[in-house]
Order: structure tokens, then sequence, then C-alpha cells
């Protein structure tokens, strides 16, 4: 059996949520929104392992308030991010001890995690090298010209908004890592960068209730999905 690990990006800074506590320790329903990434992915027969990235300094209260106060067995290490969220990937990934066929990436501030779209996309990445979860655009998206005018409205139906988890086998997420610092290439999410080495990457349905946690309103939304257990279907 494949064995799968997941790398849980959390050492941002949350600039655009404002708030004094960073937003991954902000408190959600009792618990840190870290905390619930955590709880459910231990929770998830498919992962077997967790590297967690903090920022430089953060690793042993992360280990204390929240993996230990959680008691989660899983996490095989917390090491430091580094600038950029790539860079705290990439760290994560060196931290991967063990024989791990599938790597699942999962931002550290979306935890309305769905369990069976978890599973589609490992078995998506197991398929076919790479995969991402993400949702139809509902709204019509345009780009906008230098001149605050809108410059291309983009094609609906073929636009997703793509959120994490997102799957990779070892060898192809660790070449485009790899290939990306090598040739300073930056994408927001580690697809792109997948795609940048001509890898293809499948797309897989995920759910509009998996924000990410990025300004102070979707603590609100996150808050009420999480109390109706929607991210805890196994
Ligand atoms: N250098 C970075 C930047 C981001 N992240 C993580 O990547 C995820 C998605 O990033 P984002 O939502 O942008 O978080 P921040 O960078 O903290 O937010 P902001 O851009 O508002 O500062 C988060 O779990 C964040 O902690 C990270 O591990 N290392
Ligand atoms: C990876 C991601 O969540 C996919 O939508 C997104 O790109 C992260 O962007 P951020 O600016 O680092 O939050």
């Amino acid at each position: 059996m494949v064995k799968v690990a997941a790398v849980v990006p959390a050492a941002g800074s949350g600039v655009r949520m404002g708030t004094d506590t960073k937003k991954q320790y902000l408190d959600l329903n009792g618990i840190p929104v870290l905390g619930h990434v955590l709880k459910s992915l231990e929770a998830s027969p498919v992962i077997n392992g967790v590297v967690l990235t903090v920022n430089p300094g953060e690793e042993e209260y992360c280990r204390k308030a929240v993996v230990d106060a959680l008691g989660l067995s899983k996490v095989t290490a917390i090491v430091p991010g580094g600038k950029e969220r790539q860079d705290s990937v990439y760290n994560g990934l060196l931290a991967l001890s063990g024989d791990y066929g599938i790597v699942v990436v999962n931002d550290g501030v979306r935890p309305v995690i769905d369990h069976a779209v978890l599973r589609a996309v490992v078995q998506a990445a197991a398929a076919h090298g790479a995969a991402t979860s993400a949702v139809p655009a509902k709204d019509t998206v345009k780009m906008a010209g230098e001149d605050g005018f809108v410059a291309r409205t983009l094609p609906r139906e073929s636009l997703w908004l793509t959120q994490t988890p997102q799957a990779f086998r070892y060898e192809i997420i660790m070449e485009a890592h790899r290939r990306a610092r090598l040739e300073k290439f930056f994408a927001t999410d580690d697809a792109g960068l997948v795609e940048f080495t001509g890898q293809p990457v499948k797309l897989v349905p995920g759910s509009y209730k998996n924000i990410k946690i990025t300004t102070p309103e979707d603590l609100v939304m996150v808050s009420i999905f999480l109390q109706e257990g929607t991210g805890s279907r196994s």
C-alpha cells in the first residue's frame, strides 16, 4: 500500500487577516485554526504522516499548544518555513522521512477538509501523477488592464478556483520544487510548480465550503461549516 504524507504550510504572517495573533492560531470554535486542519488529517485513514512548517521560532509553541494539546500522533516533524509559501512547502518536503509515495499539500488555514475530496485527490495523484481540488467559478472573472478598466472577460465555463488539498507523486513534487528553485520560478500553489515542468495536473471537484481563511469574514463562514461537521466526512 502506497504511503501518503501531508505537508501543511503554516508559516505565513496573516497580513490580510490583520490580527495580532497569526490567523493559523486564531481560536475557531475552541480550537486553533491549524488544529482543525491537523485533527482532520489525523482522522483521515488516507494520511499516514504529517509534516508541519511554521514561522521560525514557533516550533515549540506549536508542538505544545496545538500538536500535543490535541494529542496528534501523525505529526512527525515541525520545521521552519521560508519566505514564500513554496519555500515553506519545500522545507516540509525535505523533512519527510520514510518511503512516502504520495504527498498531499494542505494549507494550514483551510480547515474544512472534505475527506471524500481528500481521498479523490490522492487517488487522482496516484493515477495521473498530480491532482488538485478545485471548484468551478461561480462569478464572472475579468482581467484588469493597467488603466483600471476591464482588459478581458475570461470564459467562465473553463475557470476553476484552485484549492488544497493538492496531491502529487513524491518524485514529481520534489522535481517541481527543485526546478522552481533552480530557475527561480514562483507560483502561488504547488500545482503551478508542477505545471511548469509540463506534468499534467488533474482537476478534482472540491467543496465550496473549503474556504481558505484569508480575511476576517472567512472565519465566520468556516466556523459555521465546521459546526455543521461538513469537513469531517470520512
Ligand atoms: N511564507 C509562507 C506563506 C504562507 N504560508 C502558508 O500558506 C498557507 C496559505 O497562505 P496565505 O493564506 O497567503 O497565508 P499568509 O501568507 O499568512 O497570508 P497573507 O498573504 O495575508 O499574509 C497558509 O497556511 C500560510 O500559513 C507558509 O507556510 N509560508
Ligand atoms: C494554494 C492556494 O490555497 C490555492 O488556492 C492559494 O494559492 C494560496 O495562496 P496564498 O496567497 O498563499 O494564500
